[in-house]
């Protein structure tokens, strides 16, 4: 059996010691396998979304990719696990350097790895792919819209073929043409990669058409067509415990 691209194990973590997030959190995502994550504003779907890219170290539990545990976190974390995972998140201002222009936004994985002039063509794709025009690619963020620079972003996450695609809610601020046309784009790479997805939301109907399996952060799991998998985990606010 292949090793799940991704495992938490009982994962505590947060940002004040005494009133922790998640709470001995676990999760475990196969390859290729979509899981979106929900929970009411403020249930920490970011923080683990973070503690799942190696952007927040966990109080508590571990971390594993691909098999192997994390070597560290945020600045620390190893180029090879930090490069297996693709992330966007909801604001894509707070994640672009507003100097750089769109072009160069999407091809900074390649420059800061060492691969630009291999990977300049693939990043030209992407652009295309994402729907961004060569005319808005010579812009830098002041100058586009919050989903042309989302759709940039997108592009950047998808740049480094990741095994595995953190959405942290990638379309929170976008109208629908945008929304359908990113989700498209991740689908099709999914299909061709193979890789995983976890995309955190608060639109359950957009998540459950995205990912097939929605798991709630108190533990509960809704299938497909909207019924619970698993009331009394969800009843007894359980910390989230996702095994396919
Ligand atoms: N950098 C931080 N410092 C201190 N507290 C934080 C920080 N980031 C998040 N929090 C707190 O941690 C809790 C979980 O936040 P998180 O962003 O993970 O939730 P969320 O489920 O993603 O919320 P939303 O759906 O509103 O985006 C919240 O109470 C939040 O105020």
């Amino acid at each position: 059996m292949p090793e799940p691209v991704l495992e938490l194990r009982s994962v505590t973590a947060g940002y004040h010691r005494r009133t922790p997030v998640l709470r001995g959190v676990s999760l475990t995502l196969g390859a290729g396998e979509a899981v979106g994550l929900s929970g009411p504003s403020g249930c920490g779907k970011s923080t683990l979304a973070r503690v799942a890219a190696l952007l927040h170290r966990p109080w508590e539990g571990t971390v594993r990719l691909e098999g192997r545990p994390a070597r560290g976190f945020r600045f620390r974390a190893p180029r090879e696990q930090r490069t297996a995972v693709g992330v966007v998140f909801q604001q894509p201002r707070l994640a672009a350097d507003p100097r750089l222009t769109l072009a160069a936004l999407i091809a900074e994985p390649a420059r800061a790895t060492g691969r630009y002039p291999e990977l300049a063509d693939r990043a030209a794709a992407l652009a295309e792919a994402v729907g961004l025009s060569p005319g808005l690619l010579a812009r830098r963020p002041h100058q586009v819209s919050d989903g042309q620079l989302q759709r940039a972003c997108l592009a950047r996450a998808l740049l480094l073929r990741p095994r595995l695609l953190i959405c942290d809610e990638m379309t929170a601020m976008l109208d629908a043409a945008t929304t359908a046309a990113l989700v498209a784009v991740v689908e099709d790479y999914r299909r061709e990669h193979g890789a995983a997805l976890l995309a955190a939301g608060h639109d359950r109907v957009l998540l459950r058409r995205w990912c097939g399996t929605v798991v709630d952060l108190d533990g509960t799991v809704v299938d497909p067509d909207g019924t619970r998998v698993d009331p009394e985990a969800g009843a007894a606010r359980q910390p989230l415990r996702w095994r396919s």
